[in-house]
């Protein structure tokens, strides 16, 4: 198993749909291929020649959508092999220095000799400042002094390894993998405000699927952008997978005609990747609650994960997002980017403690080796360092 993701084998009972989903129509796509039992997914013939591509074969023929022709590309290469435990240690060290802005200030406090008031009250102001918020920062100063109070500790810098300890519990029910291979496929639909990190993310992504056999399609579902689209078709070429991008016209509708070339191919992932949108704009809100209908009605048990990329520069403000959009979307994940560049990393514990939606990857840096699934103790280990 490697470190970026669990994948279920194709055999895994179905979870049931989203409870809000619609009772959608059975989708009418006839051939998509059924895997013989005890095979997986990505090993059966998983790129259509390029004369059989038709992007939008399996539309109902009233569906009035359509796209243009997705790039079909055979892989050049093998996949690599798994992560090999090394490189976990590698991204530790990568983590100690991408949260260094938001840690250094919280380790300085333990550098004195004395466990008194004014050490809490100097890490009560480190945490705020670092935007954990008030009620996780509530939290682990409650959670802190039982535990000095139990190991009977004197020693300031005993007291910061506590402190990891503490924050590494409540960061724990964010710590989850991300799972595919229990759809084919799975459909994964990513949203965020502008510039959050989700063409980025979703390229990273696409390069750790596609390296280990994963057969993926990207839909740029940014009909927008034209520089959105380009960007997500050059980790396309560059992973040789496919893209549905449409130039203008509805987002909702390359979306219905990703997921439904990708049921039609047996593709073991689709990623529907968004514009970039603020949780204040209303019809581009609606928007995004159409695109889940309608990737819906592709697949009736689809959108498989609904992720939010959350900027961690943002710090408090990303939980208002992360709130704004659960409401909107019903989120099932999180990927954090540029953890890098801030001092207010702590915003995680803020949506442990008030939003705890998993955080399936982190990302510390603009390298494909810079994203990683989230460690609740990696992570507190990393920022108390
Ligand atoms: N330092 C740092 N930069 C990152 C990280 N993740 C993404 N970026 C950078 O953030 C910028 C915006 O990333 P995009 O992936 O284009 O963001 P987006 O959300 O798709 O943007 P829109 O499509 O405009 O909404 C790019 O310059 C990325 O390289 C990260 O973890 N750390």
């Amino acid at each position: 198993m490697f470190s970026f993701f669990k994948k279920k084998s194709a055999d895994t009972p179905e979870t049931p749909a989203p409870a809000d989903s619609a009772p959608a129509p059975a989708p009418q796509t006839s051939d998509k291929p059924v895997a013989p039992a005890g095979t997986k997914g990505w090993l059966r013939n998983p790129f259509a020649s390029k004369e059989n591509v038709e992007p939008s074969e399996n539309l109902p023929p009233s569906s009035g959508i359509s796209s243009t022709p997705p790039v079909v590309q055979e892989p050049q290469e093998k996949p690599q092999a798994p992560t090999a435990p090394g490189d976990r240690k590698g991204w530790m060290d990568r983590l100690k220095v991408g949260l260094r802005k938001t840690g250094s200030s919280i380790s300085t406090i333990f550098t004195g000799t004395k466990i008194d008031d004014a050490l809490y009250e100097e890490l009560e102001d480190a945490l705020l400042m670092a935007d954990t918020g008030v009620k996780a920062t509530r939290h682990l100063l409650i959670d802190l002094k039982q535990r000095v109070k139990d190991s009977k500790t004197t020693d300031p810098a005993a007291v910061k390894a506590l402190l990891a300890d503490a924050l590494a519990d409540l960061l724990k029910p964010l710590e989850k993998p991300l799972v595919v291979g229990q759809h084919t496929p799975t459909v994964i639909m990513v949203a965020g405000v502008n510039g959050a990190g989700k063409t980025t993310s979703i390229g990273k992504l696409t390069k750790h699927l596609a390296d280990h056999g994963e057969s993926v399609l990207l839909a740029a579902a940014d009909t927008f952008r034209a520089a959105a689209r380009e960007q997500l078709g050059v980790w396309a070429t560059r992973n040789t997978v496919e893209i549905v991008s449409q130039d203008g016209g509805d987002p909702a509708a390359v979306s219905f005609d990703a997921v439904s070339a990708g049921r039609a191919r047996g593709k073991d992932v689709v990623l529907v990747d968004t514009a970039g949108r603020l949780p204040t704009q209303l019809h581009l809100m609606e928007e995004l609650k159409k695109i889940k209908r309608v990737v819906t009605k592709a697949d009736a048990s689809a959108p498989h994960e609904v992720l939010l990329v959350i900027d961690g520069n943002t710090g408090q403000n990303a939980l208002n997002q992360v709130k704004a959009f659960d409401d909107a979307l019903q989120l099932t994940g999180l990927i954090v980017t540029k953890l890098d560049g801030t001092a207010k990393g702590g915003v995680l514990a803020a949506i442990a403690q008030e939003k705890p939606i998993p955080v399936y990857f982190i990302g510390v840096g603009e390298k494909v080796e810079d994203l990683e699934t989230f460690s609740a103790k990696e992570f507190a280990q990393a920022l108390l360092a």
